[in-house]
């Protein structure tokens, strides 16, 4: 059981989210009518005081139609509503699909598809994702309800809603798979920064028994995690042949053959020859059993032949037996034989142990790891001890071992892997040892994988997930990066992963992306005015920069007056936020600034992935602002290094120019003007809907309103 802070935050946060959303949310918001038949779609189900229901919950099978009718395809329906309800007031009704049928609704004009998605798009991004049930697209809807046997990966290009659809089917399943109730689900995000973004949905959904953790929180002993080490000793780590290395490591520590045995019972010295030494260790090698459950049973066994060679020696001097079975089983020369032939080991000891002694590492990788792998493992005893910190890819050594030392983990009915384009084998073996059924969901994207394991297509990850089935499906529209954009960030695809093309965007964007240049010295006013000006435009911002220059602008940003939240920390409660490049992925912000492409290409050998991760992150701005030279993809923008002023601007086809000041944005509703829109909204309902409308004010005004959960 993980105990770790990241994943004991999410659970706070979780409780949080359920105890303060008593009574609020988005009660109701949808409404499909057939021509027989009305429906209205909430989070969960309500009745009335006479028992009927009034309102389907959103995983339920009868809410189908209103995910998946379209305009060309209305599946039946004659109108699809959806309610947008902002703190507790009904702020718009957009109706998608209106026939003429429709004998409520004959003076609206139906509203162009996919409007519900864009007004639920342009609202602003507050550090945390949200729930989508009232906008979940065809295409998503199909995933969330495909089955819960096998694995299912979810393959998208950034912002096509891989997280969304994972987070929706695990509360989709939990819903309405009654064994995973028994089972258990599990959530894994490959980061805690990544964890706290995505920790709210689930609450949000209602679903509170789904466990949310963070990748090396999967491994529950005392091990702490803050080393970072070379590119090589990741790779080697997170190879699957490390399962061979560690397998043998322990093998090593198990003495075959450990000669003639004596002991002492009283004054008698009794002696267990070689040859039954030998048959009583094998009999252990041939338990199917972990480590050290098997210690236990030798111990029986040992005590067993120890006390018939007593017997026997008894006999043979004509003396009575006076030690019984369990008296020699306590001895301790059983219990130092035991060290010896048999040693207990927790994993941390026995992997210290192993990196710390050439000899050992020689034998174990003998013919499974090159020279220069072996090499990487070692670790000098000095650094081995007290403070000790371990690499991610140890932690999963660590839970292989685990698992040969003292049998499987805690295993789980469903588990849902974000990010997991970047899953090393070992990482992969650790998962699947969580959930024997195979039954995953895992999200990724190949392009955007960024550590050492780099893949063109899912099947070697999967070989090590080892489902008994699994299907590959394709999300291909981008709902987070405008159009633009990601026409900008697609150009990095042909150098990273030419045979995957970007999504198609949904998102008009405010701006086309900027690019500006500024000489060193005046770099960080630059980056200090704009960000100074997306704020006061009320847009989330990060800043992101390469990792090895995260402290100078954390220092820079603070001497210039700008406060930032610490996004290596995972503190994303500021309007802006200071990202280091490594730690963007998975996250979303209304505009991003980028600091420096070329030195984040530079800093890892996946730098322009990296970059492209980067790249992704913003729902309405992207600005690059450098000094050095910009990386390929960016060549065709013009750019002046000697002028100050200088903007560089994108000069190819797609986009216009960018202006160096954004144009305003437009000014909020006021409460009257919204109150005055909320009330000619409502003069177009019905009277059947302006009773439900009515009763819904007044249940949302009312704390104690009865809800039935489902
Ligand atoms: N059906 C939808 N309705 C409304 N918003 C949506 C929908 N699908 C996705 N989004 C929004 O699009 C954004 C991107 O979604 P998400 O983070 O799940 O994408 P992703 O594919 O996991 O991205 P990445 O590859 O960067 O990890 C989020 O803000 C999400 O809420």
């Amino acid at each position: 059981m993980p105990n770790d802070k990241a994943s004991a935050a999410a659970l706070r946060r979780a409780l949080d989210i359920i105890r303060d959303s008593k009574g609020t949310g988005t009660l109701i918001f949808g409404r499909a009518d057939t021509p027989e038949d009305r429906l209205y779609i909430g989070r969960q189900r309500v009745y009335d005081e006479g028992r009927d229901l009034k309102v389907i919950s959103w995983h339920a099978p009868a809410a189908a139609p209103f995910y998946t009718a379209t305009v060309d395809d209305p599946r039946g329906l004659v109108l699809k509503r959806t309610i947008i309800e902002e703190e507790r007031r009904v702020v718009r009704l957009i109706d998608e699909i209106v026939a003429a049928a429709s004998s409520d609704a004959p003076d609206l004009t139906p509203s162009t598809f996919g409007d519900a998605l864009l007004a639920e798009l342009e609202r602003s991004r507050d550090g945390a994702m949200r729930d989508v049930i009232a906008t979940i697209q065809a295409e998503q809807y199909r995933i969330i309800r495909s089955a819960a046997e096998g694995t299912v990966v979810v393959q998208g290009g950034p912002g096509t809603g891989k997280t969304v659809v994972g987070l929706h089917r695990a509360a989709w399943l939990a819903y309405n798979v009654e064994s995973l109730r028994r089972t258990g689900m599990l959530v894994v995000a490959p980061t805690p920064n990544l964890l706290t973004y995505i920790s709210a949905v689930l609450p949000l959904l209602g679903v509170s028994d789904v466990m949310q953790i963070h990748l090396p929180a999967l491994y529950g002993g005392s091990a702490v995690v803050g080393r970072v080490e070379r590119w090589e000793s990741d790779r080697t780590k997170g190879d699957a042949s490390m399962a061979e290395v560690l397998r043998r490591a322990l093998s090593d520590r198990v003495d075959r053959d450990p000669g003639d045995v004596t002991f002492t019972v009283g004054a008698d010295r009794i002696t267990i020859p070689a040859a039954s030494m030998r048959d009583v260790v094998a009999d252990a090698l041939s338990r199917d059993l972990a480590h050290n459950d098997v210690r236990d049973v030798l111990r029986q066994t040992l005590a067993q032949v120890a006390h018939s060679s007593y017997l026997a020696h008894q006999r043979e001097m004509g003396r009575p037996a006076v030690a019984t079975a369990s008296t020699i089983r306590r001895l301790n020369t059983i219990t130092n034989l035991l060290d010896r032939v048999w040693p207990r080991f927790t994993p941390e000891e026995l992997l210290r142990g192993l990196y710390g002694t050439q000899s050992w590492l020689v034998s174990a990788c003998d013919g499974v790891l090159t020279v220069d792998q072996r090499a990487a493992l070692y670790r000098a005893p000095e650094n081995a001890l007290s403070e000790e910190r371990w690499s991610v890819a140890d932690i999963f050594c660590l839970d292989e071992l685990s698992h040969l030392l003292d049998g499987p983990p805690v295993s789980y009915g469903h588990i849902v892997v974000d990010e997991a384009q970047d899953l090393s084998p070992m990482q992969a073996r650790s998962l699947s040892r969580r959930c024997p059924t195979g039954s995953f969901t895992l999200l990724g994207d190949l392009a955007q994988a960024t550590g050492p394991w780099v893949r063109d297509t899912w099947d070697e990850l999967l070989l090590h997930v080892a489902p008994p089935s699994h299907i590959v499906e394709e999300l291909s529209i981008g709902y987070r990066v405008p159009a633009t954009t990601l026409d900008l960030a697609a150009r990095q695809l042909g150098y990273i992963a030419p045979g995957l093309t970007a999504p198609r965007s949904i998102r008009p964007g405010r701006n086309d992306p900027s690019v500006r240049h500024a000489p060193a010295e005046v770099l960080g006013s630059r980056l200090a005015g704009l960000v100074g000006s997306l704020l006061a435009d009320s847009l989330s911002t990060a800043v992101v920069v390469d990792d090895t220059d995260f402290d100078r602008w954390d220092a820079e940003l603070t001497t210039l007056d700008v406060p930032h939240g610490d996004g290596r920390a995972g503190d994303f409660s500021s309007a802006c936020t200071l990202v280091p490049a490594s730690l963007a992925k998975g996250l979303e912000f209304d505009a991003v600034v980028l600091v420096e492409p070329a030195k984040i290409v530079e800093s890892s050998p996946h730098g322009r992935r990296v970059l492209y991760v980067a790249m992704t992150r913003c729902t309405h701005e992207l600005h690059v602002l450098h000094t050095l030279p910009l990386p390929s993809g960016f060549s065709d923008l013009i750019d002046h290094p000697a002028d100050d002023d200088a903007t560089s601007v994108v000069d190819g086809p797609g986009w216009d120019p960018v202006p160096d000041a954004a144009p305003p944005a437009p000014a909020p509703d006021s409460d009257d003007a919204l109150r005055s829109r909320v009330m000619s909204d409502l003069g177009r309902l019905s009277p059947h809907d302006l009773t439900l409308v009515a009763a819904l004010v007044e249940r949302l005004a009312t704390p104690t309103e009865r809800l039935d959960h489902p």
